[in-house]
């Protein structure tokens, strides 16, 4: 299947700067694929985002979206893709409903009408459905002035998906929300990839929010660090996990460990092994003391992505 986002050799140069934004970047997105955008401030991200999304121009190289060219097809590009920026950018004077109206006629996908009553069947079935997974049912027709944070992002989305895009963009979605807010915001876009198959791109600084994702690219300086599964990429970035072990009778479990010649070291609540990828669960099987405790654990994202800005790798006990 051909990929949904295809980036050749991407490189964008802004005036007067000393050194590309982008640099040269390749990567292809398949259809329905979740796909994370990460690095860390300055990397690129929002430049990317905002040529694949016909906003800014590039300098070099070739990007298709939907199989259409960013340059030469910026219409069915737009046609293809729902967006949401970093700033929110609704009108608070008005309501939820009002402001939807307001971009789907600006953008061409459904005639203005001055009252929501006149607007098509198809518009007003549309608008329920979506307010209705996104949780905004009862405040369409109220103004956005009084909307928390969180509702006023999720208005966003509701919007951004109105002319059914096949790839939405969000770039840093969250930002600035509570945890709880941030949790409900993926609950719903978790509904929308399974219902809608919706490709989604996000670029994001909460790494914890890119644990779930198809893939994940990670940029630095404008280049590609790092590309492949969060598994792939903490294998590559992150070092060994570390597992915690504890027995009724311990010494006989550092005899055993000694034996397995499984390096362990001794804290409060037991015996602290480091292990690469699949080693814990051969140290396990060769145990025969019974265990009072077992605590296994992988490095995360964060811990990858951090190797990767900082150089330092593994999981900290
Ligand atoms: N309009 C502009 N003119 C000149 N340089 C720019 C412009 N916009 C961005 N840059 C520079 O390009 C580089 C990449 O910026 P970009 O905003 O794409 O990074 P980012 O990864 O999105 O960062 P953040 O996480 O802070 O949003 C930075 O060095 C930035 O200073």
């Amino acid at each position: 299947m051909e990929p949904i986002i295809a980036v050749n050799n991407l490189v964008k140069r802004y005036k007067k700067a000393d050194k590309p934004a982008v640099g040269g970047i390749s990567f292809e997105v398949k259809q329905g694929e979740f796909f994370a955008f990460l690095g860390p401030n300055g990397a690129g991200k929002t430049t990317t985002i905002s040529i694949l999304t016909t906003t800014l121009s590039k300098t070099e190289g070739q990007v298709t979206i939907a199989g259409y060219d960013i340059e030469r097809e910026a219409a069915e590009v737009r046609r293809n893709v729902g967006i949401i920026f970093q700033n929110p950018s609704l009108d608070l004077d008005l309501t939820a409903e009002e402001n939807i109206r307001l971009h789907v006629s600006i953008y061409g996908i459904y005639g203005y009408r001055p009252l929501y009553r006149m607007m098509p069947a198809e518009y007003r079935q549309r608008i329920h459905e979506l307010a209705e997974v996104v949780g905004l049912q009862d405040q369409l027709f109220k103004k956005v002035k009084g909307f928390s944070g969180g509702m006023k992002r999720k208005l966003e989305i509701m919007r951004s998906l109105m002319h059914n895009p096949r790839i939405l963009f969000l770039d840093e979605p969250t930002q600035g929300l509570d945890a709880s807010a941030r949790q409900s915001i993926w609950t719903y876009l978790k509904q929308l990839r399974k219902e809608q198959k919706i490709t989604v791109f996000l670029t994001t600084h909460y790494l914890e929010e890119a644990e779930e994702a198809d893939r994940v690219c990670m940029v630095t300086g404008g280049k590609i660090s790092a590309l492949g599964t969060p598994d792939e990429i903490k294998r590559q970035l992150a070092g060994p996990g570390m597992m915690v072990l504890a027995s009724d009778d311990i010494e006989t479990l550092k005899n055993e460990l000694t034996l397995l010649n499984a390096p362990f070291v001794e804290e409060p609540g037991g015996l602290r092994i480091t292990c690469w990828e699949g080693q814990a669960q051969k140290i396990v099987a060769g145990l025969k003391s019974p265990l009072t405790k077992l605590d296994i654990r992988q490095p995360t994202l964060e811990e990858a992505y951090l190797s990767l800005v900082t150089g330092k790798g593994g999981v900290s006990a």
